[in-house]
């Protein structure tokens, strides 16, 4: 059975560059952002629980209307416990089955912002944190959302857990403020999770 790496951290911290480099190292990494739409795309009783949710208009010729979904999830905390209390649970399912698809590899990574919150921890064994100051992270994702609004950004920020206690719950933090070198510290991940 592989090892699995729970790779975590706020939105615009660099999960996305950590597992490129774990790409790179021969390790497979379940995107859960990407796995996410995936099923929710595809899945025909999460769509119908989002239509009963939010109408037709969630899906434009059979396509997630990913603004109308994120305005909802994103505008209050208890519309996003309701959207998470459907996809997540699929997501976690489709997640036992790719670890299994995977368990030639000695170790497996999942990337997703809401690890933690989702309940992914149990599934994982290690996590991972990826931190970056929040002034870099603002930066880094006007430059990438540049279409999204500072309000949006600071909204999906908000609807994740703080930094402070997520750094509490991991056990590897990934320093990426562009000052610390991040490659020596994800081969210090990779080592550490096999042994
Ligand atoms: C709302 C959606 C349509 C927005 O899509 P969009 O392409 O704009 O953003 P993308 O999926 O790339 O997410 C970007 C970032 O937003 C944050 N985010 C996404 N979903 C959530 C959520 N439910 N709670 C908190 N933050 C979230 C994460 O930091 C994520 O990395 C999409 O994120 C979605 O379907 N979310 C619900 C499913 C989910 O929880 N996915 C997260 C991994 S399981
Ligand atoms: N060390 C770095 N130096 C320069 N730019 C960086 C660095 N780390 C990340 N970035 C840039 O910052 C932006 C946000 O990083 P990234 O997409 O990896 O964040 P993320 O944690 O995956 O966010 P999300 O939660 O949305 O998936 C990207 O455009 C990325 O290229």
């Amino acid at each position: 059975m592989a090892i699995k790496i729970g790779l975590t951290g706020g939105i615009g911290s660099g999960k996305s560059v950590v597992s490129h480099l774990l790409k790179t190292m021969g390790i497979p990494v379940y995107i859960a952002d990407d796995e996410s739409k995936r099923i929710t795309s595809t899945d025909s009783l999460i769509k119908q629980q989002l239509i009963n949710l939010l109408g037709q208009g969630v899906y434009i010729n059979g396509v997630l209307n990913k603004n109308l979904l994120a305005a909802y999830i994103f505008s209050d905390a208890e519309h996003a416990k309701i959207v998470n209390e459907i996809i997540h649970p699929r997501v976690k399912e489709d997640f036992v089955k790719w670890v299994d698809k995977n368990s030639k590899y000695p170790v497996v990574a999942i990337e997703s912002a809401i690890l933690i919150e989702a309940g992914f921890t149990d599934e994982v064994d290690i996590v991972a944190m990826v931190y970056a100051p929040m002034d870099l992270r603002l930066q880094r994702l006007a430059l990438r959302d540049s279409s999204s609004s500072k309000e949006q950004i600071l909204k999906r920020i908000q609807s994740q857990m703080d930094d402070e206690k997520k750094k509490a719950l991991a056990d590897i933090i990934i320093v990426n403020d562009e000052q610390i070198p991040v490659i020596p510290q994800v081969v210090e991940l990779v080592k550490s999770s096999q042994q």
